[in-house]
C-alpha cells in the first residue's frame, strides 16, 4: 500500500493551481496548523491539571484533579456496586456488541531444529454476544452456582487466563453477592494452595487445562467442594484428571449455565461496602498479599477513568489480552463495561500476525478485531518498540532514512517545535511510514492505556508517534484498585503519571530518612499517599499489615501509603521517581535505587532484562543480565567469538566484557554515580517469564525469587 502514493503524486496536487494555489496551499498546510499548534501548545503547557487541596490526616502536600472539586464515587447515580453497574449498563446497551471471542479453526505443531515442539493456532473471526445476552448468561451462571450447592456465604475463586467466561463468571458471582478470589493462571502450586486455603474458597472456576494441576494438589486443598471448568477442545481428552477429583463436584461452565437457566434463583445483590474481590498482588516484593476490594472501589475507579479517555463510548472496541487477575486489566474492562464498549478477547501469544502461537499465514487478534483501545504494560511496549526498530534496521537503506526523517519531524512537532511536522505533512508521514506500523495492531488504535510499572519516556514517545495515538499512563496499585493518577490525553509530556484521578486525592508525605521532603526544590517530593474512594479495605487476614499502611483520618477519609516516591510538577501532575523498597544502602552509606538504575541500564541494546543487586557489606553493586539473544549473537558473529550455543556464549569472557562496556556507556550517558554502575555482571541465557516465577504477570522483577534462584551466581560476583 505504501507504494501507491509517492512523493511526486503528493506534490502534483499543487501543479494545476498556479502560484495563488501554491500560496493558498502553504497557508492551509503550514501556517494554519502552525498557528493552531502555537495556541494549543501554549494552553496545554499552562493547563493546571491538578490543584492543591486542604486535607486532614498526616501533614503533607495534597492534590486533587483539576477538573472536579468533589470526589467522584459512581459513574452515574444508582451504579453503586459492580452488580448494579453491570445490570444497568447491560440494559442501556442491550443490543450492542459486548464480548467477542475468536473461534479456533485448527491447531498444529511445528518442530524446531532443536527438536522442541511449538503449538500454532489458526483462529477465525470474532463471534459476538450482546450486552443483553451476556447479562442473561451471568444470571444463569449465578442461579446455576446456587443450584449446584455453592453456599453463598463462602467464596469462589477464578483461576484462568483472560477470556469472556472469566468476566461472565465474575459478574455471575456478584448476582449472589459472592466474593471472588482472583488468582494468576501462572501462579505456582505452593502459592495456589496458600491462597485457596487462606480464603477458604469452596468453588473454584478454572480453565480446563488447569484441571490437571488441581488434580495433583487435590489433597492439599481443604475447603473446595465444587470445580467448574471452562470448556475448550482439549477438555474431552482430559478425562483422566476428573477421575482423581472424586471428592469434588466437577462441572463444565456450560452445564452450570444450563442448570441455572432451568432453575432461576432470585438475585441477592451486594451493597457498596461489600467485598467484591480478594485480589492477590503480583508479588514483586515478596509473597502476594490478598487485597480486599469493595464494590465501591471498583465503580469509583471505573467512573474516574471513564472521564479521562476522550469520547469513550459504544463505538469503541477494546482488545483484552492482559491477565484479568491483574488489577490494571480488571479496572480497564470495568471502564469498558461502564461506557458500553465492545470487548474482544485475545492473548499475548496470539496478538499479531507474527505472534508466537499464530499459524503462519493466518491473522493475529489485533488484525481481525481492529481495536480502537487497548492496554499494555511497559514491558510489552518496550518490546513493540524494539521489534519495530529491528525491522527498520534490517530493511536499512532508503526506508530506514525515511523512517528516521519522519520520526524526527513528528517528534519535533510533539515536543512543541513550530518547525516539526504538522497538518498535511503529518498526513504524508502517516501514509508513507506509520500506516504500516499501525496496521500491526489493526490500524485503528486511538488511545492506549499503559500502567502497572514505570514507562520509559523514549518508549512512550516512540509508541505515541508510531501508533499516532496518545498514551494514557495510569498509576495505581492493587490496594487502590488501580485508580490513583492518570495522564490526560492532551498532555504531550512523558515520564509523568498525570494528576490524581477524580476519585481520589494524592498526598506527598516527607520521608526524611530517605531524603525526600515536601519542601524540596524545585519540586516537592515525598512518599505517595492515596486517599479516597478507590482505596481498598485492606489485606485479607492480615490486620497488622493493614494497620501499617492504611489509615483513616479524622474526617473519615481512607489513606493508603504506597511506598512509592513521587514529586509534583507545577501543573499538579505526579511523577514517580522511586520506590522505597527498591532503595538500598551501601557499606559507605550511599543509597542506590535499584529500579532507577535498572531502568537506565535497560536502554543498552544488549539488555533484555536486568536485576541489579547490592550486598550491604560491599561498596558497589553487581547485576544479572539476560542478554538480547539476537544482538549478542550478531556481535559474536562479527567479533568472531566462536561458541556452541547461546549458553556457552553467555559464559565467554569477551561477551561479558562487551555487555559490561555497553552498560558503562549508558550509565555514564545518564550520569549515574560510579557506585551505581555494576562492578561485575553475570549473563543469564534463559529469559525470565511469569511462568518461571521470576517476574510478575506485569513483567516486573520478583527480586526475592531471583535472588534465591541465582544465589550462587550472585555470591560469585562478589568474590
Ligand atoms: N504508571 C506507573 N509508573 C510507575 N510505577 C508504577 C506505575 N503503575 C504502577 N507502578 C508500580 O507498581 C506498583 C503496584 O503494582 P501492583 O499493585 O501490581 O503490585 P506489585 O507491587 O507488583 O506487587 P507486590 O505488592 O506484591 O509487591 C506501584 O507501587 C508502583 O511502584
Amino acid at each position: 500500500m505504501m507504494g501507491k502514493i509517492s512523493e511526486s503524486d503528493y506534490f502534483s496536487v499543487f501543479k494545476d493551481h498556479g502560484s495563488y494555489g501554491i500560496v493558498g496551499a502553504i497557508i492551509v498546510a503550514i501556517l494554519i496548523p502552525l498557528l493552531l499548534s502555537m495556541i494549543f501548545m501554549g494552553k496545554k503547557k499552562n493547563k493546571q491539571r491538578g490543584v492543591p487541596v486542604e486535607d486532614t490526616g498526616e501533614a503533607g502536600l495534597s492534590m486533587r484533579n483539576g477538573r472536579s472539586a468533589k470526589l467522584v464515587d459512581v459513574p452515574w447515580e444508582g451504579a453503586t456496586t459492580m452488580a448494579a453497574l453491570f445490570e444497568q449498563s447491560c440494559k442501556k446497551n442491550s443490543r450492542d456488541q459486548f464480548l467477542g471471542t475468536r473461534k479456533l479453526i485448527g491447531r498444529d505443531f511445528v518442530t524446531a531444529s532443536d527438536g522442541r515442539k511449538f503449538e500454532k493456532l489458526h483462529f477465525g473471526e470474532y463471534q459476538w454476544e450482546t450486552y443483553a445476552q451476556i447479562f442473561d448468561r451471568a444470571c444463569d451462571f449465578a442461579s446455576g452456582l446456587v443450584k449446584l450447592g455453592h453456599d453463598v456465604g463462602t467464596r469462589a475463586a477464578i483461576f484462568s487466563e483472560t477470556r469472556a467466561e472469566w468476566f461472565i463468571a465474575f459478574q455471575g458471582c456478584f448476582r449472589q453477592n459472592i466474593t471472588v478470589v482472583t488468582i494468576y493462571s501462572s501462579l505456582g502450586e505452593d502459592a495456589l494452595i496458600h491462597s485457596l486455603n487462606e480464603t477458604q474458597v469452596s468453588t473454584l472456576i478454572c480453565d480446563s487445562k488447569q484441571l490437571k494441576k488441581l488434580a495433583a494438589i487435590n489433597s492439599s486443598l481443604k475447603t473446595i467442594t465444587n470445580v467448574i471448568y471452562f470448556e475448550d477442545d482439549e477438555t474431552a481428552s482430559d478425562s483422566n484428571s476428573s477421575r482423581s477429583m472424586d471428592n469434588w463436584t466437577v462441572s463444565s461452565f456450560t452445564d452450570v449455565e444450563k442448570l441455572g437457566k432451568k432453575n432461576p434463583v432470585h438475585p441477592r445483590l451486594p451493597i457498596k461496602k461489600d467485598i467484591a474481590v480478594i485480589m492477590y498482588t503480583s508479588g514483586s516484593t515478596g509473597l502476594p498479599k490478598g487485597v480486599m476490594i469493595t464494590h465501591g472501589n471498583i465503580v469509583a475507579t471505573a467512573a474516574a477513568v471513564q472521564t479521562v479517555i476522550p469520547n469513550l463510548g459504544s463505538n469503541d472496541v477494546y482488545l483484552a489480552y492482559l491477565p484479568l487477575a491483574h488489577v490494571f486489566e480488571l479496572a480497564a474492562e470495568s471502564v469498558m463495561l461502564c461506557a458500553g464498549c465492545a470487548i474482544g478477547y485475545g492473548s499475548a501469544l496470539t496478538l499479531t500476525d507474527t505472534s508466537n502461537k499464530i499459524k503462519k499465514g493466518t491473522k493475529g487478534d489485533a488484525s481481525v478485531l481492529k481495536p480502537t483501545l487497548m492496554t499494555a504494560v511497559p514491558a510489552i511496549l518496550d518490546r513493540v518498540r524494539d521489534g519495530v526498530l529491528k525491522k527498520i534496521e534490517e530493511k536499512g537503506g532508503f526506508g530506514k532514512k525515511l523512517f528516521n526523517i519522519a520520526y524526527k519531524r513528528r517528534l519535533a512537532a510533539i515536543e512543541g517545535s513550530w518547525l516539526g511536522a504538522w497538518g498535511l505533512e503529518t498526513l504524508l508521514w502517516d501514509v508513507l511510514i506509520f500506516k504500516k506500523v499501525r496496521s500491526v495492531l489493526g490500524g485503528k488504535i486511538r488511545f492506549m492505556l499503559c500502567g502497572g510499572a514505570p514507562l520509559s519516556g523514549d518508549t512512550q514517545r516512540f509508541i505515541n508517534i508510531c501508533m499516532g495515538a496518545p498514551i494514557g499512563q495510569g498509576y495505581g496499585l492493587t490496594e487502590t484498585f488501580a485508580g490513583a493518577a492518570f495522564t490526560e490525553w492532551d498532555d504531550p509530556s512523558v515520564g509523568r503519571v498525570g494528576p490524581p484521578l477524580p476519585c481520589c486525592h494524592i498526598k506527598l508525605v516527607s520521608w526524611e530518612e530517605g531524603g525526600y521532603t515536601t519542601s524540596d526544590k524545585p519540586m516537592p517530593r515525598g512518599e505517595v499517599v492515596v486517599g479516597g474512594f478507590s482505596v481498598t479495605a485492606g489485606y485479607f487476614n492480615n490486620d497488622a499489615k493493614t494497620n501499617e499502611v492504611f489509615k483513616v483520618d479524622e474526617k473519615g477519609m481512607r489513606w493508603f501509603y504506597t511506598g512509592d516516591i513521587g514529586r509534583f510538577h507545577p501543573d499538579g501532575c505526579l511523577e514517580i521517581i522511586d520506590r522505597k523498597k527498591d532503595i538500598v544502602k551501601l557499606q559507605h552509606g550511599e543509597y542506590i535505587s535499584l529500579g532507577k538504575v535498572e531502568a537506565t541500564l535497560m536502554s543498552s541494546n544488549y539488555v533484555d532484562n536486568i536485576m541489579v543487586h547490592v550486598d550491604p557489606f560491599h561498596n558497589n553493586c553487581v547485576a544479572l543480565v539476560v542478554p538480547s539473544h539476537q544482538v549478542l549473537e550478531k556481535w559474536a558473529q562479527e567479533a568472531g567469538v566462536k561458541h556452541k550455543d547461546f549458553s556457552e556464549l553467555c559464559d565467554k569472557v569477551e561477551a561479558v566484557s562487551e555487555v559490561q562496556q555497553s552498560l558503562s556507556k549508558v550509565a555514564k550517558a545518564a550520569k549515574l554515580d560510579k557506585f551505581e554502575i555494576p562492578a561485575k555482571i553475570k549473563l543469564i541465557p534463559d529469559p525470565w517469564t511469569p511462568e518461571s516465577g521470576l517476574v510478575t504477570a506485569a513483567l516486573k522483577l520478583k527480586r526475592e525469587q531471583l535472588k534465591a534462584k541465582f544465589k550462587d551466581e550472585l555470591q560469585k560476583l562478589y568474590e
